[in-house]
């Protein structure tokens, strides 16, 4: 399916520091992407250029088939877009900001006052509708700046850390507010650092790493879904005498989440026996052992890939 927002090597530097050093992107219709890396990476920069609001020092972007650079306005009023500080509104009360963006993206008044309704109610601000925005929590602040992504029923939406400061009914609804977005047909961008909440919630990702857009396609079978057979998971009595055997044995080991148990990966049940074998002789007591297929999870593919802090 044709990307409803394409960015192509794009490039953008600080004085002497390259911080997106030739990304390509495609985001696609119905498709929630998580954009996914340590601080300092550049997903901000990155989603600062895909909105219209920073000028690549190299490369395009383009909103169903609008050039960003050339048909800014254009292009731009098919973008909702989240950053991650709230911005100075804080003197404008709930309803007025509402309204005033409405207005901007160019609703008459009416109009922007009952879409700015609708979307209170949305996402469970109704009754702070009357409140300036510098008494809300955090949280709340996020749900009013998602609402606000939506007054102009936008095509593309990207959202710089959305759930930051959320509790967890707020996160739920989050999710399920972006799904059906996405089943709209909207594309949509999400960055967060909590990889268990991206987890359920996304369809597609992209790593970054000190700039570039990590090649994960060496990893296609861990990200598919690992082999039937080749995740085994174990539960041990004693986790001491089992991290000295991971420490001595220089054993990688992944612990599911929610969940005390380990894993690890072996190419078959052979090895897996071997392993539990070497295990039970260092004097690990094991209480439990078996297959454990599935996928893997989004942290463990993030380690996989190395994507440690930047320098
Ligand atoms: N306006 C700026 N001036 C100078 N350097 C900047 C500026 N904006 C970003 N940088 C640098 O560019 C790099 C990428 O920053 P960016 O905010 O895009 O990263 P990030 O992946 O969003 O990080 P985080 O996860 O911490 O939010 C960082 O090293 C940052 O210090």
């Amino acid at each position: 399916m044709e990307a409803l927002l394409s960015g192509q090597g794009l490039v953008r530097n600080f004085g002497a520091f390259r911080a997106v050093d030739g990304i390509d992107i495609h985001l696609r219709p119905g498709t929630i992407t998580g954009l996914i890396g340590p601080n300092g990476a550049g997903k901000t920069t990155l989603m600062l250029m895909l909105s219209g609001m920073l000028a690549p020092d190299a490369g395009t972007v383009s909103v169903a088939g609008l050039d960003i650079g050339t048909k800014a306005r254009e292009a731009r009023s098919l973008i909702g877009w989240l950053p991650d500080t709230f911005g100075s509104w804080g003197e404008l009360r709930v309803e007025e900001i509402m309204t005033y963006f409405g207005q901007l993206y160019g609703l008459d008044k009416a109009t922007a006052k009952q879409r700015s309704a609708e979307l209170l109610e949305q996402v469970h601000l109704e009754d702070m509708s009357d409140r300036f925005a510098h008494v809300l929590s955090r949280g709340q602040k996020q749900r009013l700046g998602v609402a606000r992504t939506l007054l102009n029923h936008p095509r593309v939406l990207l959202l710089d850390e959305p759930a930051a400061g959320m509790d967890p009914r707020s996160r739920i609804e989050l999710r399920e507010l972006l799904r059906e977005q996405a089943d709209d047909g909207v594309a949509v961008l999400i960055s967060s650092h909590v990889l268990s909440e991206l987890e359920g919630t996304i369809d597609d990702a992209v790593f970054v790493k000190a700039g570039r857009v990590v090649d994960t396609s060496a990893l296609s079978e861990l990200i598919e879904g690992q082999a039937v057979g080749s995740r085994y998971r174990l539960s041990v009595l004693d986790s001491a005498a089992f991290r000295a055997f991971i420490e001595a044995e220089d054993f990688t080991v992944f612990t599911p989440a929610g969940c005390l148990d380990y894993e690890f990966n072996a190419a078959g049940p052979e090895e897996a026996a071997d392993i539990l074998a070497r295990i039970v002789a260092a004097g690990v007591k094991v209480s439990g052992f078996g297959a454990a297929p599935g996928k893997p999870s989004l942290e463990e593919i993030y380690l996989q890939v190395d994507m440690g802090e930047r320098k």
